[in-house]
């Protein structure tokens, strides 16, 4: 989907070069229209020879030439960009912020009464598969919240949500992933103590993983179904499910995705 105007990308590192990517792509946008900041010189050297986009380390020129910015530096490094931008960004130029656990109402404090759209993505923006959530704050219009949606579709799906959830969109979907990987790691270890080669269990696990997430996205059933339409009376997979249940997998799933929400609550409130 075609994005209007000028974007500018304050800290491209995995998640802003992700959507710098992405934009290009998908035809989104021009390498003309985007710019980019990072910190480091050599850093922005790198990016503007592999996307030909001008990558710099002036935040606050990208943001008085931007019409709309994404702010995708860490939490911890988040004062000192708003001190470099505070009085460049220009009136009704939207601030859609991927920053994990910093409320609209911070920007809005820092930078004044500028549209803020807080975003939740993850990480396969790299394969054009994230899961975005997005919110508005205090001064951000339809029209604010539509620039966000376009931006963000290049990359994947979107949903509106209510900015009391974004936390716990963090701990789902923001770090989500990690959880997959993590899993993947213990299934392909499995297969090592079976004997299977790493190659042969890796390939086995990632295809499984992508054709379980596949029908868990495409049939729209439910997962209990899914999981009992596998699971066959007196067979393998229940005598799996019971050692998983004996061992809490449930529970531990429950009580780190908590984990993960009371830290992005942390993180914001730094
Ligand atoms: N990684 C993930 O899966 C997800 C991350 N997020 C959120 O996205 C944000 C970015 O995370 P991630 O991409 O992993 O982090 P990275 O550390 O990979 O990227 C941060 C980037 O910000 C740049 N930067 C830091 N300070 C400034 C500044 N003052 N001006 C311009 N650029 C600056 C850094 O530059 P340099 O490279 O030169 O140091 C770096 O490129 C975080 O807030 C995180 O919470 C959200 C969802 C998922
Ligand atoms: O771990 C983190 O803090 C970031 C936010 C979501 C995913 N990565």
């Amino acid at each position: 989907m075609d994005v209007n105007g000028n974007i500018g990308i304050l800290g491209a590192g995995r998640m802003g070069e992700a959507l710098l990517s992405g934009l290009l792509r998908s035809g989104a946008a021009s390498p003309d229209r985007i710019r980019a900041t990072v910190r480091r010189p050599e850093r922005a050297a790198e990016l503007t020879a592999q996307y030909d986009v001008e990558v710099s380390t002036d935040s606050a020129a990208v943001a008085e030439w931007a019409d709309q910015v994404v702010i995708a530096v860490k939490p911890q490094t988040l004062g000192q960009l708003l001190d470099q931008i505070v009085g460049h960004i220009r009136p009704g130029e939207p601030v859609i912020s991927v920053v994990a656990g910093i409320t609209c109402a911070r920007f809005e404090q820092a930078l004044g009464d500028i549209p803020v759209v807080r975003v939740m993505s993850n990480v396969p923006v790299l394969v054009d598969e994230a899961m975005s959530a997005i919110s508005p704050g205090a001064f951000a219009t339809e029209a604010d919240l539509v620039t966000a949606e376009k931006l963000l579709t290049n990359v994947g799906r979107v949903v509106r949500l209510g900015e009391q959830h974004m936390d716990a969109v963090t701990a789902l979907a923001g770090s989500g992933p990690a959880y997959f990987f993590l899993l993947a790691e213990a299934m392909i270890d499995a297969g090592l103590l079976l004997g299977l080669s790493r190659d042969v269990s890796t390939e086995l696990i990632v295809q499984t993983m992508v054709g379980s997430a596949l029908m868990l996205r495409d049939t729209g059933r439910h997962p209990v179904e899914l999981r009992e339409s596998v699971t066959s009376p007196g067979g393998t997979t229940i005598a799996a499910v019971r050692v998983l249940e004996e061992q809490r997998v449930r529970a531990a799933f429950l009580n780190a995705i908590e984990a993960a929400r009371d830290r992005a609550v942390e993180l914001g409130a730094d």
